[in-house]
Formats: C-alpha cells, structure tokens, sequence
C-alpha cells in the first residue's frame, strides 16, 4: 500500500504531506509556549495592566535589543496559536521639533483566557504543569522508547529510561522543588473545580462526611467545604505530602496508604488518582473505596473525576488531548486513562453495581459510583 492507492490527485499529496508537517512540527508550539513562560511575557503583560507593545515587552524582559525580529516572530506564532491578542493602537511618537508630535500606528499584545491560566501568583496557575513536563527528565526519556517497547518488563518508560520510578523521583529528598512543583500542579488543576462544583452540587448534598482519597494538599477538599461547610473533610495522602499540613475543624489530613486502607466516611473522591494506576492496583484502591462506604449500605458513594475517553466524539481536539494524556499516563507511570467500556469493566470487577459518567469538568467527567 502506498500514496499511489489514493490516487496521483496533487492535492492528495499535499493535504498528506500539511498532516504529516503538522504533527512532526507541534512540538514547536509547546516550546514557544514553554519559553515564554521562562521568559515572564505573560506576568510581564499581566503586571502591566495593558497590552504592551513589541518594544516595551524587550525592554521589560530585558532581551538583547539585537533579538527585537527574532522575538516578534516568536510572539507571532504564539499569537496564532491564541495566547496573545493583537490590536492595533496609535502612539505618538516624539521627533523632537516644535511641531505636534506625529502618531504613528503600533501593534500590542493582549493576555488572552489560555495565558492568563499561566500567570503566577493568580489561580488557577499551570505553570508548573508546563515546567514537570518537560523537565529533561519526561523530555529524554522518548529517546529510549524504541528500547522500551522491546523490553519483557511492567516498567514505564519513565522508569527503564531513567532507573527509577516516577513516583520516586517525586520523592527524593534532592528534588524536594519537584515534589512540591508536582503538588502545586495537582492544586491549580484542582483550583478549576471552583468553576464546575455548582453543576455537581447534587453530589455532595445530605453527606455527613467524605474522605479525599490521595487528595493531595486539599485543595478540592477545601473547596468543597466552602460550599458544604457542615461535611467532615478527611484528606489521605502519603504521609511525606501532608506531613506539614494543617487542618480545621472539619478538615482533617491523614497519611496513610489507600492500598491499605482507607478511613470510613458516607463518600470516597478520586480525583484524577485512578489514572495513575493500572486495573489491578486500581481494584485494590476501589475495593479499599467500598469497604469505607460499607457503613452508609447502598447509600454510600464514590465520586470519581477523571477523564473518560470519548472516541466517538465529534470534538476531535478534545479527544486528541485526552489520549495524549493517555501516554502522559502510561510513559510516566504505567497509568491510564479510560473509555466508557474499560470504566464499566473496572466498576463492575470491583463489585459496584451502579454508575453514571456525566462530562462536566472540561477534557473530564464526573464519575459517580454506588455499591
Ligand atoms: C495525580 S495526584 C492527585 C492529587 C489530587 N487528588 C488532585 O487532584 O489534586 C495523585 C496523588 O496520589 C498520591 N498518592 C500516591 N500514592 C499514594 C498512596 N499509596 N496512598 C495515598 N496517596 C497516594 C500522591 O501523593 C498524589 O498526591
């Protein structure tokens, strides 16, 4: 089978060859946004409180006067890409003389809703998702893919690329930076919750008390109890993350192990935790869940919010970001994420006998499940 099949028409050839260049060449995107984040444009332009023009971006970020070209081409494709917003403006521009001033037109660039989500300082802020993923760490390891793919093990290619695991990468007491970057990553994406808790406030009404499972610093917990301020709130977490970690009278943090066990509540939520983790660990994770609800009957629940993949969906671009994160799964730590189909298969092997995937949360969905 070859190009030939489809026949000679040119533009066969042509569309081929623009699909083919765009997938090769998306990395570029996510390096120019990677480096304007290093560089501050976007805090630079948040600060400044107006869109800024080309020349006042390279003297407040302090760029070498020589790159002003090079950096208008950069702020192009940006542009393109949507993080920046151009108008037009007319500045005056001093000559010098007795005569007024004359105006001439300049460009400016404006924050747009995907870059103001990378200011730091605001919430939510991803910036550090930007800066865990491509760390040289996740970036080298897809050099040692085809070495992966031939090898017997369960390692992730994480792990057969760089001798370790994730998950004790995170942990080492020399990356305690990376560690902590990883929480603050899980939190800003736990800030969005904000946006969606009205629509699934059904969820939450008549519960007494729910337990946050791997819940990280408790940010949803904390949301959560904005809204339902009377739930007794128990985060979960290993140990080391909430370690330091103060509670309230109705939030409590608590290290532990949920392969182990998991402290009884009317609720369980998983937030973006089963994806972490293959069908056997998370039956274990499941089973520990059912056994915490066992005390509410078929009243209990467990909420989970994770992505369900929609194959089907006519939203190609949303489909496309939920099977990259499928890889970000299975490269970093033999996770995945699930279709309807595989969620079924693991709800029902855990011995629940009730569910509902209901998309609310964006590129996620809520996921409730009962006994
Ligand atoms: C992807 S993060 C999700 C955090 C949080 N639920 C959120 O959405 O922000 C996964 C969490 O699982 C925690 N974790 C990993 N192994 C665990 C274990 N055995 N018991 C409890 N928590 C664990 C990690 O420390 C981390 O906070």
């Amino acid at each position: 089978m070859n190009l030939k099949s489809y026949g000679n028409e040119e533009n066969h050839v042509y569309q081929a060859q623009i699909h083919l260049f765009k997938h090769i060449y998306s990395f570029l995107s996510s390096m120019a946004l990677k480096s304007a984040v290093e560089l501050g444009v976007i805090d630079v332009i948040h600060k400044h409180g107006k869109p800024m023009t080309l020349s006042e971006l390279v003297s407040s970020l302090k760029l070498h006067p020589s790159k002003v070209s090079v950096f208008y081409r950069f702020m192009r494709l940006l542009t393109h890409n949507g993080f920046f917003a151009k108008t037009t403006v007319l500045i005056a521009k001093e000559d010098g003389d007795d005569e007024e001033d004359e105006e001439v037109e300049e460009t400016t660039y404006a924050l747009t809703p995907p870059s103001m989500l990378l200011i730091n300082g605001e919430s939510p802020c991803f910036t550090t998702i930007i800066n865990g993923l491509f760390h040289p760490s996740v970036m080298d390891m897809w050099h040692s893919s085809k070495k992966w793919f031939g090898e017997e093990n369960e390692q992730a290619l994480y792990e057969s690329a760089n001798g370790e695991t994730f998950f004790n990468f995170l942990n080492k007491d020399s990356e305690a930076y990376i560690l902590s970057m990883f929480q603050e990553a899980m939190a800003a994406d736990s800030q969005m919750m904000k946006f969606a808790l009205k629509d699934c406030n059904h969820v939450f009404e008549g519960l007494e008390s729910l337990v946050d499972v791997a819940g990280g610093t408790g940010v949803v917990s904390k949301l959560i109890l904005e809204a339902f301020p009377h739930i007794k709130c128990t985060v979960l977490d290993q140990p080391q993350v909430v370690a330091n970690l103060c509670g309230t009278q109705n939030l409590n943090f608590v290290g532990g192990d949920m392969f182990k066990s998991i402290p009884p509540a009317d609720a369980v939520l998983l937030k973006w935790v089963l994806h972490d983790w293959n069908d056997e660990l998370c039956l274990k994770i499941l089973k520990n869940c059912k056994e915490a609800i066992s005390g509410k009957g078929k009243k209990g629940k467990i909420i989970i919010i994770d992505i369900s993949i929609d194959e089907t969906s006519e939203d190609h671009e949303l489909t496309k970001l939920q099977l990259n994160f499928d890889l970000v799964m299975m490269t970093l730590h033999n996770g995945k994420e699930r279709n309807k189909k595989e969620w079924k298969k693991l709800l029902y092997d855990a011995g629940f006998t009730n569910y509902k995937i209901t998309p609310i949360f964006g590129f996620k969905s809520l996921i409730e499940v009962y006994p």
